[in-house]
């Protein structure tokens, strides 16, 4: 139940969970099931329960950039890595300071600044089967494909549409029964995802019959978490939280900012044993005899961890944070999907008999729509291998990362990429989204109608940080394209998706419906559509891996078990433990993630409140 400050005067947590986003509300849901286990959540927006801003999807671009709902983070300036040396680019959005706000602290929660935004995008994916393999391989024992489908097919449930069922395909969908998460497929299409599948196909990428196998090599219809029957978004908090609002055990502040987890030695472990807080200009203290669990997302997790004093310690020393306990992996190994896409004018506004939808209409209009119009979404959507669109760069890729790489960390990772690489795994996306990729470079026309072959890099060799400055500041560096190769795969994309607008049936009749015009016909040589990207490549909002899974030699922060290494009892169950990008949307991702963190927490609770207490009267005695 949402709580004051005084609402938790006195009390001692068995847990805490800093962040009430996707993944923290999935799990202070199952934590409270049991009544004798008090839990705390400390979510540093409002609540925004029912606000319809949340619920309806496209509406909340209203609310973009409003910081009630957003955080706005902001990354460091990115530099051109090798195409004009030592130019300074922003990332994305036509040429702005520092763009790109690399993600999810919009989220789902109770939360807030977060959750709108997400409201926006409500695709949900298939998993890639190779991905928590890979995690395993990594050193992390007990993640594999199988154990994560069986906590994925936990949290959603598929509810058959009674539209469009003649263009989409309903496959092994049924075995999503009875779980928070409602999926299903957005009311109103664009109306050209067949014709989509079949240009798909001229390039020898399949249909695919089953996306729920792991497989997920070709073209599916892709599930929004949207439920037919209200038209609203499905997400963790009505779904997950508001069933179980009333648990008295189950106490949430809002607007409640964490600023440090607060720490003890006990046997040379650190040791929470509270979480400092700042609400409404005060600054509280709530205390903990069990666990402290960060769900801040990619961005805040690492923050909090280095305002606690964990981390490395050249990055706490020139912030003027005292070290206490050297963690070098924190905040390292930053990963994103980046996209941008090649925007097309439709002359012909019909497909067949019907007439193609796009978001043109939104421009101009948003918040007079309909509701059918604001669940318009992109369906299909392709998996593709890098040597799908060009074996030639697939081949030097693969051989780039044959070389050895300094860091041992990296190394490791390099090597099942390169595996990856050669085994045709899916890297790649590509959609046709009905509307502009990007604002249209000569203002909006809301008469005419575009659409885009989007396209995303969803498993990057370049690696990013997020590092606290000074007690108040964050620098968020993605490092796009510092790895050249992520920037020509790029190139090679905009090329495919040329060829692909030109592949019946998604060509049209005679010279084409599909007229180019962002990039347009001009920019043609690699390097001037390099520079393109540059200018017009965005986050997807997908960032991970700031605290990642992996052994702590390989610079990780997290255990298996999703313990920080070095300590009793503070664990990260959010997307920054992913140590390897995902191949998919993040979304269902960070959902199957919580419900598995949880069975760690379950196998470990009674054993560590036993030990934690005893060890913390020992201490404090010994002082
Ligand atoms: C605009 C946008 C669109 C997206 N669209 C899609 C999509 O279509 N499909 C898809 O699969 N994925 C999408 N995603 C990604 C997906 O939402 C995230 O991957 C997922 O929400 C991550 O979950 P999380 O629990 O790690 O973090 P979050 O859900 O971001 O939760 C973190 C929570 O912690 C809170 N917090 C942060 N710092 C503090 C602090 N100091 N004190 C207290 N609380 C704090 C935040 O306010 C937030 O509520 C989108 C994300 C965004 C931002």
């Amino acid at each position: 139940m949402l709580t004051s400050v005084d609402g938790i005067k006195g009390q001692v947590f068995d847990y805490i969970i800093i962040g009430g986003g996707t993944t923290g509300l999935v799990l202070v849901t199952r934590l409270s099931e049991n009544p004798s286990t008090l839990v705390l959540v400390l979510e540093a927006g409002s609540a925004h329960i029912d606000d319809a801003n949340l619920l309806i999807p496209q509406q909340c671009w209203l609310f973009v950039g409003k910081p009630e709902y957003d955080w706005s983070f902001k990354t460091v300036t990115q530099r051109k890595h090798n195409i004009t040396p030592k130019t300074e680019y922003s990332l994305g959005l036509g040429g702005k300071d520092s763009e790109a706000v690399p993600q999810s602290t919009i989220s789902s929660g109770i939360s807030q600044r977060a959750n709108k935004l997400k409201a926006s995008f409500i695709c949900l994916h298939q998993h890639l089967l190779n991905t928590p393999t890979a995690w395993g391989a990594l050193g992390n024992d007990g993640w594999t494909w199988e154990k994560f489908q069986a906590y994925s097919k936990k949290s959603e449930r598929f509810v058959e549409p009674n539209h469009n069922t003649d263009v989409l395909t309903i496959m092994n969908l049924a075995q999503l029964i009875s779980r928070p998460i409602v999926t299903s497929f957005p009311p109103l299409i664009s109306n050209l995802e067949a014709d989509f599948r079949k240009a798909m196909e001229a390039h020898n990428v399949p249909n695919i019959q089953d996306a729920f196998s792991g497989e997920i090599r070709g073209t599916s219809p892709s599930l929004s978490n949207l439920d037919p029957s209200t038209h609203h978004r499905s997400y963790a908090t009505n779904m997950y939280y508001q069933p179980v609002a009333g648990r008295t055990n189950l106490k949430v502040i809002v607007d409640a900012y964490v600023t440090e987890i607060i720490t003890t030695k006990v046997n040379g472990l650190t040791t929470a044993i509270g979480v400092k807080f700042v609400k409404s200009d005060n600054t509280y203290t709530a205390n903990v005899a069990g666990e402290v669990c960060l769900t801040a997302g990619t961005i805040m997790s690492p923050k909090i961890l280095e305002l606690s004093g964990i981390g490395d310690p050249a990055v706490l020393r020139r912030a003027g944070i005292d070290v206490k306990l050297d963690l070098p992996g924190v905040g390292m190994n930053v990963l994103e999907h980046l996209y941008t896409g090649v925007t097309f004018e439709l002359t012909d506004h019909f497909a067949g008999e019907q007439e193609v939808n796009t978001f043109d209409s939104l421009a101009t209009n948003l918040g007079k729509q309909k509701e059918s119009t604001l669940n318009l979404n992109t369906v299909d959507i392709a998996f593709v291998a890098l040597a799908d669109i060009s074996p030639e760069l697939n081949a030097k890729v693969t051989a780039s990362l044959q070389t050895e790489e300094k860091d041992a960390g990296l190394a490791a990772q390099y090597k099942i990429q390169a595996e990856h690489l050669r085994e045709k795994v899916p890297s790649l996306e590509i959609l046709l989204a009905p509307g502009p990729a990007n604002p249209p470079p000569q203002g909006w026309d809301a008469s005419k109608k575009h659409v885009s072959l989007c396209f995303a890099t969803n498993c990057p060799l370049s690696r990013g940080t997020i590092h606290v400055t000074s007690k108040d500041s964050l620098a968020i560096d993605p490092h796009v394209y510092e790895n050249r190769f992520d920037l020509d795969t790029m190139v090679e994309l905009v090329k495919y998706c040329r060829r692909l607008a030109q592949t019946p049936p998604l060509k049209g009749e005679g010279e084409g419906r599909l007229i180019e015009i962002h990039p347009g016909p001009d920019c043609q040589d690699d390097a001037a559509i390099a520079e393109w990207i540059c200018n017009n490549v965005n986050t997807t909002f997908h960032t991970a891996g700031s605290c990642s899974m992996l052994p702590k030699e390989l610079n990780g922060v997290v255990d298996p078990q999703l313990k920080v290494w070095g300590t009793h009892n503070i664990r990260v169950a959010d997307l920054s433990i992913i140590p390897l990008h995902v191949g998919s949307h993040t979304q269902s991702v960070a959902y199957a993630l919580a419900e598995q963190g949880l069975l760690q927490f379950f196998l470990k609770l009674l054993a560590l409140i036993v030990v934690l207490a005893a060890d913390i009267i020992k201490a404090s005695h010994e002082k």
